[in-house]
């Protein structure tokens, strides 16, 4: 039996601006890492930010030739860095979520008969019928989503089947508009992947499945069932459930890796292939969330991920097949007004100083005197409004507070705003549950205490740099290990870096923030309306 050390396990993140690779040991402990950064180390394919922006402004795409060749060269890297493949028991990975790519006819035999005196760059070249593949960056399906929308009876009809409204960047609405502006293509195509099975594919020398968590991400699959929607595949394109193949769990071994990577690079040939997913699913995993927990990635934007079992899907936010426990989910917020909001009032309340923004923190009381404010420099996505809005005790609007309560408004607000929409989408505080963050503001106590404050739960940090890969890499050593013994994953990573306690919830902030939660929906509902 090799020791846990001589077995290897290996994550990679197909993410929008680079490619990265994370190995990890039988005791869970990084032992590599590598990246290949698109612009700079592949500047032939001329993208910004890993992606062309087009001229309408909305179009947004990345060449799918680029993520092959980024492959070749990282492996080639990791060779030259010494890395044995041949250590490597299983491999799995995430991709940017929503974008697609389309195999053109005949890829297939491309993909089983793969020559190892070849790179993957030179093999694939005719493999594609699309060569501009559709990423989460692109808005420019407004129709399409509008139409299936429409065709499903509304918004609330498509987010209760799907998990989400109909979002342009969704992979349902980019494959429509393939179809109805490039019909030729869609004709030649033989199989639509994700980013993530695209990347699994190459891996395993076939197409590999839709794994049920990036492909929640798609408003295709009806995440009750866990099947394709007959009438989402209706309303967007003809024949697509063949293109499309079966959906298959995140857990899935697909099989063992294909033979060009054993010939070539000296992978194992019992290696196993472990199914991709998207790239926040992967993170969901790489942060070891269990049910109850909550983590908030507090940055230029914040997101918020939760652990949920009894979905409520809603018009905001997105719910997607949990990624490493089939019968749960995940709910997944985007927060658009994030670090740079604290720092603007940082700057005019704080004398741009963290430590006398802390200082206002702490010597403003929880409830901040009945002040709720709402900070929408830029619009927002969670909810869809925008500008500054504040309120007294008494519910009347205010042009102004004071520095101070400014500050503790601010952050009450964007916390109490998190806390909101996550219940609505299915949160639950329960015993035991955890708030999770990382980012940047999550260095600063004062701040988490606010957080822990609001959720009435102890705050934790951990550092989830490269938290996809890390996620991936645990999916396969978990994929693996699941086919042998079933254990759950939350055994698998339970000796991983376990997050650090940083606060804990003052015991009168429940009763206040329970009322407060309930006046600030009544107050964002009168946003909403008056704007
Ligand atoms: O669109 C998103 C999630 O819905 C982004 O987080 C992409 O997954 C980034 F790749």
């Amino acid at each position: 039996m090799a020791a846990p050390e001589d077995s290897l396990y290996l994550g990679f993140d197909f993410s929008t601006q680079q490619l990265k690779v994370m190995a990890i040991d039988g005791t869970l402990t990084v032992v590599h890492q590598s990246n290949v950064q698109f612009d700079s180390e592949l500047p032939e394919f001329k993208t910004q930010g890993g992606v062309h922006i087009h001229a309408d402004r909305l179009t947004v795409t990345s060449p799918v030739l680029m993520w092959i060749q980024a492959l070749d060269l990282l492996l080639d890297k990791m060779k030259k860095a010494g890395f044995d493949f041949s250590l490597v028991k299983a491999l799995s990975g995430s991709g940017q979520q929503h974008g697609s790519v389309y195999w053109s006819t005949g890829a297939n035999h491309t993909l089983k008969h793969l020559d190892p005196e070849k790179s993957l760059g030179q093999l694939m070249q005719e493999s594609f019928a699309v060569a501009d593949s559709p990423v989460w960056m692109d808005s420019s399906t407004s129709p399409q989503c509008q139409y299936l929308e429409s065709t499903l009876g509304g918004a609330t009809t498509l987010a209760d089947i799907t998990g989400s409204r109909a979002y342009e960047r969704f992979t349902g609405s980019q494959i429509a508009k393939i179809q109805q502006t490039r019909p030729d293509q869609y004709q030649n195509t033989e199989r639509i992947s994700l980013v993530s099975s695209f990347a699994a594919s190459l891996f395993l020398g076939a197409y590999a499945a839709i794994d049920y968590s990036d492909g929640s991400g798609m408003n295709l699959l009806d995440i009750k069932t866990r099947c394709w929607s007959e009438v989402c595949l209706e309303a967007t394109g003809p024949g697509l459930g063949k293109l499309l193949g079966a959906p298959q769990p995140s857990t899935t071994v697909l099989g063992c890796v294909s033979p060009h990577f054993v010939a070539r690079h000296g992978f194992s040939e019992d290696c196993r292939v472990v199914a991709f997913t998207g790239d926040n699913p992967a993170s969901f995993a790489g942060m070891g969330l269990r049910e109850g927990d909550v983590a908030l990635s507090l940055g230029t934007s914040d997101t918020v991920f939760s652990w949920i079992r009894d979905p409520r899907p809603a018009l905001e936010g997105h719910v997607f097949c949990n990624p490493v426990d089939w019968q749960s989910y995940m709910a997944l917020l985007c927060f658009k007004n994030g670090s740079l909001t604290r720092e603007r009032v940082r700057n005019e309340c704080a004398e741009g100083s963290w430590e006398v923004f802390s200082t206002a923190l702490r010597d403003t009381p929880i409830g901040n005197h009945g002040n709720i404010g709402f900070y929408f420099d830029v619009v927002e996505i969670t909810p869809s409004a925008v500008g500054v809005h504040r309120f007294d005790r008494h519910d009347n609007r205010v042009s102004g507070f004071s520095a101070q309560v400014e500050v503790r408004a601010l952050l009450e607000g964007q916390f109490l705003s998190k806390r909101l929409h996550a219940e609505r989408l299915g949160y639950r505080i329960i015993p035991g549950s955890r708030v999770l963050a990382t980012g940047g503001a999550s260095s600063n106590k004062d701040i988490l205490q606010v957080l822990s404050d609001v959720f009435d739960a102890p705050v934790y940090t951990k550092d989830v740099a490269n938290s996809a890969c890390l996620g991936s890499a645990y999916r396969a050593l978990h994929g693996l290990e699941s086919v042998e013994s079933g254990v759950p994953f939350s055994d698998v990573v339970k000796n991983a870096m376990e997050p650090k306690l940083a606060v804990t919830p003052n015991p009168r902030a429940k009763e206040v923030y329970n009322q407060t939660l309930k006046r600030y929906a009544e107050l964002e509902d009168r946003i909403l309306q008056e704007t």
